[in-house]
């Protein structure tokens, strides 16, 4: 049979359609969004305030507002709002589609202006050239990591977190990760500290999503993440080294519990939940839930705050796993009141009282009423609390935001604060306590005549464990064992439990002769699902190091042992940097814990003959951690020069201004450093910009992706789809004339400092100039290079 032609297949269904989708007949039918049961149960609990049925219901049914948040440090972000609104915005005035006015709003509780709302369809943008640009804009922004596309609602749970630098962040559930992405980017806020000495973790159970969350993370080039994959209501307690070699276990001063729910808050941009929506979800939810909240008060510091969220409407899967887990911790957590910190959101205040429902619509308030197998079926904890203890836990202190308040999805949050250790873990401590003491004076019999080192290493048993994932000291006194024989390896392979290593290995201990110890795993150990190559850490006497040190004149205080490398073909082609925090985790979790992903990109090997020295150039993801180690090969430029260099492929040297001139020819040729700062004769733009590139014998170029040229071009008041339509034009008028191209290409230039001086937006550069390979072999032969000019 013949493929289907497009107009034969069944209707598609795009998001802005309001509708359901059924196939179950062959054919797609549109499926009205109603849903019986769901309209009884949430008109029955009180959710929604009086009279706002109908409109809470409507707004259910239409599309969700495009939102963002502008990220990025404080100063870009500031200027990037800058342009947003006086290129874009500004154009947008006024614009009417269908009747329809398209303003876009600022979200008034996020602060500093940094997040908007604009009321896009597909068919709007398609039909107005304004709208079209600041879709561009937005999506070129968002893949070079200076906008973060994200639903309204789902910005709060970070915001309320009040992250600082030095806090070590949990995200239990955190696939895809945009609030992990948030969660980043507050932790590198403050411009003033360069590496934050704390860091995050994020953990999913969903090995797929894991790697959706990559993706994410990889935008924001943070040296602070892992990303880690487990279940929440088991994640394992991770270890960590003091400076004396004590090991403990990470207490968190941060976690977010964004839980699996039933999402019936997301309809609006999940229309299938109409159709799939049944009572009986949240009764299975509401188990989960529980769950993960204790884990994550276990794994909190005390004095710590945890926020649990859901993008669920529904009390069981909220208030009822709230109270049940309150009440289990007694006083030592309680709710915070969060209204100061959300001026401007308009919320609804927990709810003490609801009716929990059956899958054939029957409301039951209190578990007595209900039928016995429910009462088997449901946990106790799903029914509504006693006024006293409503009123004593404070459930008034959660948080219900409804789409129809503000134009958004529909979200519930708490802020919960940990005074003290939960009750569990201290009995557990308390017996702990008993069992250790046994136990040392046991050891002090055996261990008499042992190495007075390994006693140096102590375990804290103030610390918490997990029943489900508890680890015995003796755990603890093994992997201390196989850290002195400093393996070094991330992930784990067979071959490493055997004590076989793979030809990769072999090949790579030949080549430098090092990390080639692989950590004795046990089965136990061993981490299913761990399909990657192993991360390694480069060691600290590593034949490459000299040469890169050298080159870029690292300083002493920067330590390689932070580059992390793998096996690829036996070659390290390319190290990757990782706080030393995040090293630590790595080295003292790489048994037992399923690391998916950590560190930046930073040096990438890429061999030229021009630079005997180094083999290696740096990129541009690891720029910004590194640059305050490095002394040598950097090149200042001018805003003038910084157009230059990111808007033409090879300019020659001579095109730029005298001091980046002055600084170049005293490179050999080689990786570089370009950057700028502002200053009172060249102050805009107002932000630090740093870029990778090259200096070839005479001439420079860049090495940025396309949208991260073209958001520096934009910084620096050029955009860079101006330049390539102007170049188009000028190439069809050249091509007409039948002119000679490369005595143009230097009038062209000429044309573009004039254009840049005068503040003009329409600069012309030569198209080849434009095209930029984003990793190219640095096997240049630049007279070639150069003659193509
Ligand atoms: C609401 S989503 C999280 C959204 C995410 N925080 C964000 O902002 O992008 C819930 C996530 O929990 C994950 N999940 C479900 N059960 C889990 C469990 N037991 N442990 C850890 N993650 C779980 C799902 O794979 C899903 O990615």
């Amino acid at each position: 049979m013949g493929r289907h032609r497009k107009r034969d297949r069944p209707h598609k269904l795009n998001r802005g359609h309001r509708q359901g989708r059924d196939n179950r007949d062959g054919g797609y039918k549109i499926k009205p969004l109603e849903n019986a049961m769901f309209d009884k149960y949430y008109k029955c609990q009180g959710i929604v305030p009086e009279g706002e049925w109908e409109l809470f219901h409507k707004t259910l049914k239409s599309s969700l507002p495009v939102t963002f948040r502008i990220t990025g440090t404080r100063s870009q972000a500031q200027e990037l709002l800058k342009i947003i609104k006086g290129q874009y915005f500004s154009n947008l005035v006024g614009t009417k589609v269908d009747g329809k006015l398209i303003e876009p709003k600022c979200l008034h509780w996020y602060p500093d202006e940094l997040a908007w709302e604009v009321d896009l369809s597909r068919k709007e943008i398609r039909h107005n050239d304004a709208l079209k640009r600041l879709h561009e804009f937005l999506i070129s922004e968002t893949e070079s990591g200076n906008i973060s596309r994200q639903e309204a609602v789902s910005m709060l749970p970070p915001l309320l977190m009040d992250i600082k630098p030095h806090h070590k962040i949990l995200d239990m559930c955190a696939a895809p990760g945009s609030k992990t992405a948030q969660l980043i980017e507050y932790l590198h806020a403050d411009e003033s500290v360069h590496i934050p000495e704390g860091f995050v973790v994020a953990n999913d159970m969903d090995n797929k999503r894991c790697y959706l969350m990559v993706h994410q993370v990889k935008r924001i080039n943070s040296p602070c993440c892992i990303i880690v994959n487990h279940d929440a209501r088991t994640l394992p307690n991770l270890l960590t080294s003091t400076q004396g070699n004590t090991k403990e276990f990470v207490l968190y001063d941060r976690v977010l519990c964004d839980v699996p729910c039933s999402g019936d808050g997301t309809m609006r941009k999940n229309p299938d939940i109409w159709h799939k929506w049944n009572p009986h979800h949240a009764m299975n939810l509401h188990k989960i839930q529980k769950k993960i909240l204790q884990r994550g008060l276990e794994l909190l510091a005390p004095g710590g705050k945890l926020v649990y969220s859901t993008c669920s409407f529904n009390p069981v899967e909220n208030e009822a796993v709230i109270i049940s887990v309150l009440n289990k911790c007694e006083d030592a957590v309680e709710l915070e009141d969060v209204s100061d910190k959300l001026k401007g959101l308009k919320f609804q205040k927990g709810i003490s009282s609801w009716k929990v429902m059956s899958r054939d619509g029957h409301c039951y308030e209190k578990k007595e009423d209900a039928p016995v197998s429910f009462q088997k079926q449901w946990d106790d904890s799903v029914y509504s609390p006693s006024v006293e203890e409503a009123t004593k836990r404070h459930l008034e202190r959660c948080v219900r935001v409804l789409p129809h308040m503000q134009n958004t999805g529909g979200f519930f949050i708490a802020l919960l604060h940990k005074k003290e250790e939960v009750p569990w873990i201290k009995a557990r401590r308390a017996q702990q306590a008993e069992k250790t003491k046994a136990e040392v004076i046991d050891d002090q019999v055996d261990t008499e005549n042992q190495d007075a080192e390994s006693a140096k290493i102590t375990v804290d048993t103030t610390l918490p464990i997990s029943s489900e994932s508890e680890i015995s000291k003796t755990d603890i006194d093994n992997k201390n064992g196989n850290d002195q024989a400093n393996g070094n390896t991330v992930g784990d392979s067979e071959e490493a439990e055997t004590g076989n290593k793979s030809s990769q290995k072999r090949e790579l201990e030949s080549e430098d002769n090092e990390n080639s110890r692989d950590s004795p795993l046990s089965k136990k150990q061993k981490m299913q699902g761990y399909k990657e190559d192993p991360f390694l850490f480069l060691r600290k006497d590593d034949p490459l190091w000299p040469s890169i040190k050298n080159f870029f004149k690292i300083s002493d205080g920067f330590s390689e042992e932070q580059f992390m490398f793998r096996c690829e073909g036996g070659k390290k082609r390319t190290l990757y940097f990782v706080s030393k925090e995040i090293r630590n985790l790595v080295i003292q979790n790489r048994d037992r814990v399923k690391f998916v992903n950590m560190g930046v990109k930073a040096l990438g090997r890429s061999p030229s003959p021009l630079v005997p020295d180094c083999e290696f150039r740096i990129a541009q993801e690891g720029l910004p951690a590194l640059i305050p180690f490095i002394s040598g090969r950097k090149v200042r430029l001018t805003r003038e020069d910084i157009v230059t260099v990111l808007s033409q492929e090879n300019p020659f040297i001579s095109k730029l201004g005298d001091q980046a001139q002055a600084e170049s020819s005293k490179l050999d040729p080689g990786s570089t450093i370009f950057y700028f700062q502002p200053t009172p004769s060249d102050p805009e733009p107002t932000c630090d910009i740093l870029f990778c590139g090259w200096r070839g014998k005479t001439s420079v170029r860049s090495f940025v992706g396309k949208n991260e040229r073209s958001h520096y071009l934009r910084l620096c008041g050029v955009e860079l789809a101006d330049i390539q339509k102007k170049v188009a034009e000028m190439k069809a008028a050249r091509q007409a004339e039948g002119s000679n191209e490369n005595s143009d290409v230097l009038d062209l230039d000429q044309e573009l400092k004039d254009n840049i001086k005068s503040s003009n937006v329409d600069d012309i550069v030569d198209e080849n100039d434009v095209e930029l390979k984003d990793d190219v072999d640095e096997n240049i032969d630049e007279e070639k290079e150069m003659a193509k000019i």
